[in-house]
């Protein structure tokens, strides 16, 4: 597996950072004191039970959740101040389970409409959209009403969509949920692709954990709102303690 850059002050310039970060929601604290780091080029697993907090500090990477203590950087900018446009437009960008927001747009209306987002012009971001979908196997489904498409093609043209927005962190939540194994696979490929071909970092939230230790470089695990351990894939995936909160001792279930 290509390692991303690990080192350097450089690296950190150049990373999500997330700093110290407390989220409570009246009276129930959801993330105590929680730190991440996400590189140029990496992906990052984020795993852990429900209720662990995975989702609530995506919702406060995107900004639809304040913090009630600590920060985010971006490149080394504190983007408290950032509303979610603003940090979608600046490279800080999510997928979502589903397009049905846009479901009644075709394809390629969709992906034109990531490019858009982020300031192209129509014509620039038309031609952009073409390219992005061709090359993601789904030229054929670029005038199909998203919402007509096979379900693991409307998922694509989801990740399609946040390609067009030129991520430099991708967040993506459950991105494998519903889908078969050989759609599993084509995530993988795809996810990899975008890793290496953008400098992406990517944030992996996803709970078919062949598939996170396939893809992932390092994993986070939380707990009830803590980071219960962060380290290099294959230590996470031997972490007694791990195991013990999370994976069982049962092997996991197949992608
Ligand atoms: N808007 C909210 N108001 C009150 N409590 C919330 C809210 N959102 C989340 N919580 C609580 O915060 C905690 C963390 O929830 P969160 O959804 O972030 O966990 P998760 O790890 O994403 O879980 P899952 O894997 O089930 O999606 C849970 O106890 C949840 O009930």
């Amino acid at each position: 597996m290509i390692q991303p850059d690990s080192g350097g002050a450089d690296a950190s310039a150049a990373s999500l950072e997330v700093d110290g970060v407390v989220v409570d929601f009246q009276g129930l604290r959801a993330i105590e004191d929680v730190s991440l780091t996400l590189r140029p080029g990496e992906i990052l697993g984020l795993i852990g039970p429900n209720g662990a907090g995975k989702t609530t500090l995506i919702n406060v990477l995107t900004g639809f959740q304040a913090v009630t203590q600590g920060s985010v950087r971006l490149g080394g900018v504190d983007i408290a101040g950032w509303k979610p446009h603003e940090r979608s437009r600046r490279g800080l960008v999510r997928t979502f389970q589903s397009v049905l927001p846009f479901a009644g747009l075709t394809a390629l209306e969709n992906v034109e409409a990531g490019g858009v987002a982020i300031g192209l012009v129509r014509g620039e971001a038309r031609a952009e959209a073409v390219r992005i979908l061709s090359e993601m196997g789904l030229a054929h489904a670029a005038n199909r009403k998203a919402g007509t498409l096979p379900f693991g093609e409307e998922r694509r043209v989801g990740i399609a969509r946040a390609i067009a927005m030129r991520p430099r962190f991708l967040l993506m939540d459950e991105p494998a949920a519903g889908l078969n194994d050989a759609e599993c696979r084509d995530l993988q490929t795809i996810v990899r692709g975008i890793c290496v071909s953008l400098s992406c970092g990517v944030l992996f939230i996803e709970h078919r954990m062949s598939m996170v230790f396939e893809l992932c470089h390092r994993i986070q695990v939380l707990q009830l709102g803590r980071t219960l351990a962060l380290g290099p894939t294959d230590a996470i995936r031997a972490d007694p303690k791990v195991r013990k909160a999370y994976l069982g001792e049962d092997e996991v279930s197949p992608c």
